[in-house]
């Protein structure tokens, strides 16, 4: 092969600038790849190169998992949505559009049933009509914990729900229950704005990562930038920023932990999972975190 570049004509007479070199510019068959390799695993997390990659190998269509169907329900008489105009005793809120956010890259639909006041027959009845939806994922926020208007539990029992958990060793997140009905899991997420993002985050994502057949993605073990304090008895899912210092990424723990407070998790990266009765950390130790972020 000698490039056009490199050759001169004369009439009917061609001349070479350059010697022809043997294969050059000439790619082989089979050279982006040959038959019978696999292309893409199964539980691949498709990217607009794998459509590529794809498509070159002349696949018209590729088996997807089906995305699940999702619902989501927010609890508390004091709610209302953003936007209005608030009352003393009124909450706007937030839950729904964070985890509606949260979870769309892994659902077919989401299905925001709204706010429903803390009565036992309105509950049943709307509960009821978010089930006939059929979603393959039920998840509610709010009257997880023991209150006498903590009656989400007591109604999912009433329309058939199978309670698998409630109450776990974490923090933010303790009054997490989870459950099932026929095929649909069903999580009461607390209704505490931050308790019910890191459940979101630790329990919600990676069930629906493995009904998408794809892997968990691996901890991170990084470097504190701060000294972290001494932890309860409860695993704590610490707010923390990822900070690029020259020596390299490293943690720098947020030390705002109430679980109402929205803007010091809306600057968070990652959750450092500090251990139980964990005695704090200096700067500079390793922890293991979660990326906030990660599919
Ligand atoms: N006696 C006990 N009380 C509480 C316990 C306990 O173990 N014993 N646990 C506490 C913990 S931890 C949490 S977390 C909360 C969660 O309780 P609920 O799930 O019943 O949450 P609510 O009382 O409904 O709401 C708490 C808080 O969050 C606000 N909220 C509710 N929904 C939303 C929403 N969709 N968007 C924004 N904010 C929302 C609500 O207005 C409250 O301020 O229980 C503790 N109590
Ligand atoms: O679990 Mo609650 O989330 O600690 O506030």
């Amino acid at each position: 092969m000698i490039m056009q570049e490199e050759a001169q004509r004369d009439g009917d007479v061609v001349r070479f600038t350059a010697p022809a070199r043997l294969g050059h510019s000439v790619r082989p068959k089979g050279n982006d790849f040959a038959t019978g390799q696999t292309l893409l695993e199964p539980g691949t997390l498709l990217t607009p190169m794998h459509i590529a990659v794809a498509a070159a190998a002349n696949a018209a269509g590729l088996t997807v998992a089906r995305r699940p169907r999702i619902g989501l329900v927010a609890t508390g008489d004091e709610l209302v949505l953003p936007g209005t105009s608030l009352g003393p005793d009124q909450i706007v809120g937030s839950n729904s559009f964070a985890l509606a956010a949260l979870l769309k890259s892994y659902a077919e639909t989401i299905t925001d049933h709204g706010i429903i006041g803390d009565d036992i027959d309105l509950l049943r009845t709307r509960l009821a009509e978010a089930f006939a939806d059929e979603p393959d994922v039920l998840i509610t926020t709010g009257g997880a914990s023991v209150g006498e208007h903590d009656l989400v539990q007591d109604v999912l029992k009433d329309l058939g729900v199978s309670l698998d958990f409630w109450r776990i060793n974490m923090r933010p997140g303790k009054p997490l229950m989870f459950g099932t009905r026929g095929k649909t899991l069903v999580f009461g997420l607390p209704g505490n704005p931050v308790s019910a993002m890191v459940t979101a985050i630790v329990f919600i994502k990676p069930a629906l990562r493995a009904w998408l057949g794809y892997a968990e993605p691996p901890h991170w073990h990084l470097p504190l930038a701060a000294p972290t304090p001494p932890n309860t008895a409860r695993r704590h899912f610490m707010r923390a920023q990822l900070v690029f210092s020259p020596g390299g990424p490293t943690l720098l723990p947020i030390t705002q932990t109430d679980s109402g407070h929205t803007s010091s998790l809306s600057k968070a990266d990652m959750l450092i999972t500090q251990p139980e009765h964990d005695p704090g950390q200096k700067a500079g130790a390793k922890v293991e975190a979660l990326s906030i972020d990660a599919f």
